[in-house]
């Protein structure tokens, strides 16, 4: 059997794409995960997490209260430390992240934060001694942390947070203080009432001097009671747009004192007599970000399939209008536009996960060579993350919105839950560093790299921007997709040199280094975008290139060519420097022909990825397909069903019917 999901019992027209499917989707998954280790431990864990009935949901999340969610994640964390060993190797992250998004889903919870910002904030940013400390006790759960450091008024501009760690070297103790209402820390998740730790990040001060950004390990509440210790404010700051099993919180100090030790001093220190000692690398106190950063294209990647592999299931089940046919309406994913409006969100999803485990190793790697004493890594990895995370979340807002139109009146449902992927995933524009500002730090760097061509020092340049020293050269487009990384690369070229122009005329012209910055920052965020997107296509490219299975190969080659045909179209405006509309005409042709292509594998392709029912949470997307049988099961039991008359009935229309009747 090619695609592993075909079960008996299942919707027909979903078992038929399923036979269609001319690739092992075993193999696929070992692809995607990277190892056929790892996807066989995936499909492991999901089969352990099956046979503990206390870790399934008590009821669809979708019915849930807020107060429900948080409480049915805390009952379900309190199940799972009764089985973290038997279930994974609690060493491997990838593990403890598929227990985390089958059990727990992405709404948030507790943990969300320790392990993806206190622990690794602990990792890369205390020393031996302060490791010996917390570091067990949080990798055993002793403890639950988080990461404090947006403030209500400040979160892009770290240099002007306002909360102060001033050290004292009489009594040898920081006093941790909130000086305004704009000072509170405002939106770290699961700070509100889940951690009793944090990593609180202060501008640190030293006899008057201050010395910027730095980060803290510090005691919110009590270990017995849980209670917040004198002089912390602490709570939830109310409900958002989605990742409402999260409690995001506030926090404010009142000289708040905290034992020297205390300061995380791997890399900067304080001594008794106050002296610093400042880091190796000015922003290496920013690591936890890029390392959140450096996740951020597989999340996303699988945030997008999740939402993908609903609506393309559902696509494959749907029965409206006629083709040629008259006597059966056709599946809605023989559509042109709905093929249009899916496959190339399916290469995009493949792309950033295959992104993502570059930059997650990467980040693994610098860590290693930090604490060796090389930060010569960390700013080409800053700048590739930064782009990275932009783009990234981005697109996967857009491709999400997409498949939830794709399903029609049904993706509006919650019974989709495709409304909470986005609004989940669409957090990610946001969180580690707004999407525009991050944009403009990759900016930074292409100006620079610019400036290294122009002064002759191309030998200096960094990973990934030899292009933006090479000529413009003639395009064959039948080349295969080699010609239209050329395409982006000219474009690219193009717009960064463009950028960094606009940017040196404006400085020549009379205007200070930062206005001319901001004069040419749309400018600047298009180049960084195309270089970004650059970056996709070519490790996309890249990975399939070195796949030695033929039947996945093939496939995935077909995958790589919607994805380039449909790349270049989107740039459309800047590839015109380049090729010709006659061109585009003909690039256009070879898009609808390899949509047409894919149309027998793409629910296999989205089946590869091995996710879970339990996992999806999703009524439309189930595995058997069974929509419309599910779909109303599902609405009999939303609470609303519960009574045939509602008190609110009861109580206000019926009277008011009852009245307009005399
Ligand atoms: C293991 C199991 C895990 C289970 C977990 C289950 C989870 C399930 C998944 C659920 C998903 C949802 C998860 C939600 C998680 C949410 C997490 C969100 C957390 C946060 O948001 S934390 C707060 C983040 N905040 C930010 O990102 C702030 C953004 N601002 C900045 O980073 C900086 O202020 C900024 C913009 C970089 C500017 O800094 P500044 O100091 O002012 O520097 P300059 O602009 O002046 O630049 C000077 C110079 O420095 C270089 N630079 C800047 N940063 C870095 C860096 N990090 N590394 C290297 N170099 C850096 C910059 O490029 C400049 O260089 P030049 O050479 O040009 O001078
Ligand atoms: C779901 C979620 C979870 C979060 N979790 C945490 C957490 O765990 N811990 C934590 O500390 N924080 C957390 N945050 C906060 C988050 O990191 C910040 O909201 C984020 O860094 C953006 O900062 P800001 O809110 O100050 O936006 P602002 O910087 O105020 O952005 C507002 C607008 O100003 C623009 N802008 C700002 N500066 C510039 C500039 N220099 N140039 C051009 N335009 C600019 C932006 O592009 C944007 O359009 C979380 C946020 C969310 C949404």
């Amino acid at each position: 059997m090619l695609n592993k999901s075909i079960m008996d019992g299942d919707n027909p027209d979903l078992t038929e794409e399923r036979m269609k499917g001319a690739f092992d989707t075993d193999k696929m998954a070992a692809v995607i995960y990277g190892s056929e280790k790892f996807a066989i431990r995936r499909r492991e864990i999901t089969e352990s997490i099956s046979r503990i009935p206390q870790l399934a949901d008590s009821k669809p999340f979708s019915f849930m209260t807020r107060e429900e969610k948080i409480s049915e994640s805390c009952r379900k964390l309190s199940v799972l430390s009764e089985h973290w060993n038997q279930l994974i190797d609690t060493n491997n992250e990838e593990e403890a992240l598929h227990l985390y998004r089958e059990v727990l889903g992405l709404e948030g919870h507790a943990f969300s934060l320790h392990e993806t910002m206190f622990i690794p904030s602990l990792v890369a940013q205390a020393n031996d001694e302060q490791q010996e400390k917390w570091l067990g006790r949080a990798k055993r759960r002793e403890i639950i942390g988080c990461y404090a450091q947006t403030e209500m008024g400040h979160g892009t501009n770290l240099r002007a947070l306002e909360t102060t760690a001033t050290y004292y070297p009489s009594t040898q103790e920081f006093i941790l203080h909130t000086p305004t209402e704009t000072a509170l820390k405002w939106w770290p998740g699961a700070l509100g009432k889940s951690s009793n730790y944090a990593v609180v990040v202060a501008d640190l001060v030293i006899r008057d001097t201050h010395y910027g950004a730095h980060p803290f390990m510090v005691q919110l509440r009590d270990e017995k009671t849980h209670n917040p210790l004198p002089g912390i404010t602490v709570g939830d700051i109310g409900p958002k747009m989605a990742f409402n099993g999260a409690d995001n919180g506030f926090l404010g100090f009142n000289q708040y004192k905290l034992p020297r030790d205390h300061m995380l001093m791997r890399h900067s220190r304080v001594e008794e007599n106050g002296t610093y000692t400042k880091p190796p690398h000015a922003k290496i106190g920013y690591s936890s970000m890029v390392k959140v950063r450096s996740r951020m294209a597989m999340d996303q990647g699988l945030f997008m399939v999740s939402a993908l592999v609903i609506a393309v299931r559902y696509s494959a089940v749907r029965r409206q209008g006629f083709l040629d046919d008259k006597s059966r309406e056709v599946k809605v994913l023989d559509y042109q536009t709905q093929q249009h409006r899916l496959f190339p969100s399916i290469a995009r999803a493949y792309a950033f996960i295959f992104c993502g485990f570059e930059t997650i190793q990467l980040y693994d790697q610098l860590l290693i060579d930090v604490k060796n004493g090389d930060t010569s890594g960390m700013s080409d990895l800053h700048a590739l993350t930064s782009g990275l995370k932009s783009v990234v979340t981005h697109q996967t807002g857009e491709g999400i919105e997409q498949a939830r139109m794709a399903c029609g009146g049904h993706g509006y449902s919650m019974a989709s839950y495709i409304s909470e992927i986005y609004g989940v995933a669409i957090g990610g524009c946001t969180y580690e560093g707004e999407n525009m500002v991050m944009l403009l730090q990759l900016a930074r760097y292409l100006v620079k790299s610019v400036e290294l061509v122009k002064t002759g020092k191309s030998k200096e340049l960094g990973p990934m921007m030899n292009y933006l020293a090479e000529p413009d050269t003639q395009i064959d487009l039948t080349s295969g997709p080699e010609a239209y990384v050329k395409v982006f690369q000219h474009a690219a070229r193009r717009q960064v040199w463009k950028a960094t122009d606009k940017f040196h005329q404006l400085m020549e012209s009379g205007q200070s280094r930062d206005i001319a910055w901001n004069n040419s920052a749309v400018e600047l965020t298009r180049a960084s975008r195309l270089h970004t997107r650059l970056y996709i296509m070519e490790t996309f490219i890249r990975r399939v290139s070195s796949i030695s299975d033929v039947s996945i190969k093939k496939v995935l080659i077909d995958l790589v060519n919607v994805h380039v045909n449909y790349e270049v179209l989107d740039i459309g405006t800047y590839a015109l420097e380049h090729v010709s509309s006659t061109q585009l005409d003909s690039i256009r042709s070879q898009l609808y022909s390899s949509l047409d292509t894919l149309r027998p594998n793409a629910v296999s392709l989205i089946d590869s990825f091995q996710i879970s029912d339990m996992q999806l949470r999703s009524v439309l997307g189930r595995r058997d397909g069974h929509v419309y049988t599910n779909l109303f099961e599902w609405a009999k039991a939303s609470p609303l069903n519960q009574t045939h008359v509602l008190p609110s009935v009861n109580q206000y229309l019926k009277p008011m019917m009852d009245k307009a009747k005399l």
